[in-house]
C-alpha cells in the first residue's frame, strides 16, 4: 500500500488517519519482534526469576518442589495401600534422618568431651595431621616392566624420588623421625585396573613383604580366605616370610562367633583381631568392650614392631597387607598410621570394592613400612563348584563386587535369605529392619521375589503403574548388608579335640608342623595377652 498522494507528509492540521497516527504504508511491516523489545523482554525475566530465586532461599518451606506424582492407575486395587505405605515410609525416612542427625550431633560432643573410644582425634589434632600430611612426598612412579624385580625397581626409584625430595627440603640427614610423622606414601602412576595388572601388583607386594598381613571379614572369614595363597606363600623365600591373619570388622559379628573363629584360624596361623574402622554410622554393630580401633590397632602394631627389633635388620621390614576387596586393607594402614576418618587418610577407602587401584608404600617409622594393594579374589573361591550367577551372588554376599558390576541383584538376596533359613533369629532381624511381616512358607525363588515385593513397597522403590521394582529393592538391600545394617555372620567351624571340621583334609603330620609354626612366630611377634581376654567371650552388648 503506498500512502495517499493527498498527504505525502502528514499534516498537523488533518485529521485522517495517516496523519493523526503517522504510519507511513510506503515501508513494508516486519512480522519479527524489534531486538530491543526481545532483550527488555529477557531483562525482564531474569530480574523476576533472581527474584523468586531470592525468595525461595528466604522461604524456602513454601518453595519445596512437591515430589513427582506416582502415576499409579485409579483401577489399580491396591493403589490406597501402596500409597499409604509410600508415605509411612518417608514419615520413617524423616523420622530416621533426624535421629541420626541427633546421634551424629551427639557424638561430635562427646568428641568434644575427647571421650570417643580414644578413637577420634579431635579436630585440632585432625587439622595438624592435614599440615602433616601437605609435607607427605606423595609420588607417581612408573614400575619397571621387568618381571621378577619390579617391585625392586619401583621400590629404588621412590627411594631415589623421597631422597630427592628430602634434599629439597632440607633434611639432609635421610635419617627418618619417629612414627607416622615421617610417613611418605607414593603411588603408582599407572591406572590400569585389569584383573591382570592386580595379579602383578599381588605378586610385588608378596615378593617384597617380610611379614603379610592376610587380612579376611570376620562375617565370612573361610570365605575370604584362600589356602593356595596362604601355600604360595608358606613357600616363597625359603618359608622366611611370615603370615598373619587379621580378622578385620570384629565389630559385625557377636563375641562368641569371633571366638570361635579365632579359636579355629590360630590352628593355622597367628590371627589377630582388629577393628580397623568405626565403619557406617548405622550399622547393627557389637560392642567388644576393650577391642576398640585404638586398641586392636595398637595391639597389631606392637607385634609388628616387636617383630621388626628381633630381627635386627639393616634396612626396614616391609609389611604386605593382602585380602579380597572391601575386607578393609586400606583401612588397617590408616588404622596403624593412626590416620583416621576424613582427608587425613594415609590410604583412601570407601564402602564400594575396589577402592585401591595402585601399590601404596606408607612408612611407620625406621624399622616398618606399609604397603597396601588392590583387592583380590583368588583363585579358590572363583573355582568353587555353581553356575556363574551362583559365584557372582556368593561375591555380592562378600562384597567384592562394585554394585556398578552387579548383574543378579536378586540372585545375592535369594543366596542371602537360603543362608538365614538356617538362622531364624538372624531371618527375623532382616525383616525388622524393612518392617516386613513374617514372609509365606514358599520356594526359595517364590519367597525372594515375596520378599523383594515387600521391600520395594516399603522403599519407595516403585516403577511406572506403582510396580514394585525387585532389582532395585535387592540393591537396596544389598547396600544394607554391605554397610552392616542387616546383621549376618557364618558361624565358625566346631573345633573338637585336635581337629576341626575346616581342616579334617589337612594331613595330622601338616597340622602338627603348623602348630610348631604358629608357636614360632607368636614368640616372634610376642602374640601372647597382647589383647585383653585376647579373643575370650565377652558381655555381648548390642549397638543400635
Ligand atoms: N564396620 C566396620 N567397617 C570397616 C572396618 N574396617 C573397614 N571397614 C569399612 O569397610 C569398607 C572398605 O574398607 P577399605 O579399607 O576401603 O577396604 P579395602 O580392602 O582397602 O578395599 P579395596 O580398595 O576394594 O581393596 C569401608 O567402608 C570401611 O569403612 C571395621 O573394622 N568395621
Amino acid at each position: 500500500m503506498v500512502r495517499p498522494s493527498k498527504h505525502p507528509i502528514p499534516s498537523p492540521t488533518c485529521g485522517c488517519f495517516f496523519c493523526l497516527t503517522g504510519i507511513s504504508l510506503e515501508e513494508k511491516k516486519s512480522k519479527r519482534t524489534p531486538v530491543r523489545l526481545r532483550h527488555k523482554i529477557e531483562k525482564r525475566s531474569a530480574e523476576k526469576q533472581r527474584k523468586e530465586r531470592k525468595e525461595a532461599k528466604k522461604h524456602p518451606e513454601l518453595h519445596r518442589k512437591k515430589p513427582a506424582a506416582l502415576n499409579i492407575p485409579n483401577s489399580y486395587p491396591y493403589k490406597d495401600r501402596i500409597l499409604s505405605e509410600i508415605e509411612e515410609a518417608r514419615r520413617i525416612k524423616a523420622e530416621e534422618q533426624a535421629k541420626r542427625r541427633d546421634e551424629a550431633k551427639l557424638r561430635r560432643k562427646e568428641l568434644k568431651g575427647g571421650d570417643d573410644e580414644d578413637v577420634m582425634k579431635d579436630a585440632d589434632e585432625v587439622k595438624s595431621e592435614e599440615e602433616d600430611d601437605d609435607e607427605m612426598d606423595v609420588e607417581d612412579s612408573e614400575a619397571e616392566e621387568g618381571e621378577g624385580n619390579a617391585m625392586a625397581a619401583l621400590l629404588a626409584s621412590a627411594r631415589v624420588r623421597a631422597a630427592e625430595f628430602e634434599a629439597q627440603h632440607g633434611d639432609s640427614s635421610g635419617e627418618d623421625n619417629d612414627e607416622s610423622d615421617d610417613e611418605r606414601t607414593f603411588q603408582r602412576a599407572s591406572k590400569d585396573t585389569s584383573r591382570k595388572s592386580f595379579d602383578k601388583m599381588f605378586k610385588q607386594v608378596v615378593d617384597a613383604a617380610d611379614v603379610i598381613l592376610y587380612v579376611l571379614d570376620a562375617r565370612d572369614p573361610n570365605g575370604t580366605r584362600s589356602k593356595e595363597v596362604e601355600r604360595q606363600i608358606m613357600s616363597m623365600d625359603g618359608g622366611d616370610k611370615r603370615l598373619i591373619l587379621i580378622l578385620n570388622k570384629i565389630d559385625l559379628v557377636p563375641p562368641a562367633v569371633l571366638k570361635g573363629w579365632m579359636t579355629y584360624l590360630k590352628r593355622f596361623f597367628p590371627t589377630l583381631p582388629l577393628k580397623a574402622s568405626n565403619g557406617a554410622p548405622n550399622a547393627q554393630s557389637f560392642d567388644h568392650k576393650s577391642l576398640t580401633v585404638q586398641g586392636t590397632s595398637q595391639a597389631l602394631l606392637a607385634a609388628l614392631k616387636s617383630f621388626a627389633h628381633s630381627k635386627q635388620l639393616k634396612r626396614s621390614v616391609t609389611v604386605g597387607v593382602i585380602g579380597y576387596p572391601n575386607v578393609g586393607k586400606s583401612s588397617v594402614i590408616n588404622a596403624l598410621t593412626g590416620r583416621l576418618g576424613g582427608g587425613s587418610n594415609a590410604c583412601p577407602t570407601g564402602a564400594e570394592a575396589g577402592v585401591t587401584t595402585s601399590l601404596r608404600e606408607v612408612k611407620l617409622d625406621k624399622k616398618l613400612k606399609l604397603l597396601d594393594s588392590p583387592g583380590i579374589v583368588f583363585p579358590s573361591t572363583e573355582g568353587q563348584l555353581g553356575s556363574q550367577a551362583e559365584k557372582q551372588a556368593r561375591l555380592v554376599l562378600l562384597n567384592a563386587i562394585p554394585p556398578k558390576q552387579i548383574d543378579d541383584p536378586a540372585g545375592a538376596v535369594q543366596l542371602l535369605l537360603q543362608r538365614f533359613s538356617t538362622a531364624p533369629s538372624l531371618l527375623q532381624k532382616l525383616l525388622d529392619v524393612y518392617a516386613i511381616p513374617p514372609l509365606p512358607n514358599l520356594g526359595m525363588g517364590e519367597l525372594t521375589k515375596s520378599f523383594l515385593t515387600e521391600v520395594a513397597r516399603k522403599r519407595g522403590r516403585l516403577g511406572k503403574g506403582g510396580v514394585p521394582n525387585l532389582d532395585s529393592a535387592a540393591m537396596a538391600v544389598i547396600m544394607d548388608w554391605r554397610d552392616g545394617r542387616i546383621q549376618g555372620w557364618i558361624d565358625p567351624p566346631i573345633v573338637t579335640g585336635t581337629v576341626t571340621e575346616g581342616i579334617k583334609t589337612d594331613s595330622g603330620a601338616v597340622e602338627a608342623d603348623q602348630k610348631e609354626i604358629v608357636g614360632q612366630w607368636m614368640e616372634e611377634f610376642k602374640l601372647d595377652g597382647l589383647l585383653p581376654g585376647d579373643g575370650e567371650t565377652q558381655e555381648v552388648e548390642m549397638k543400635g
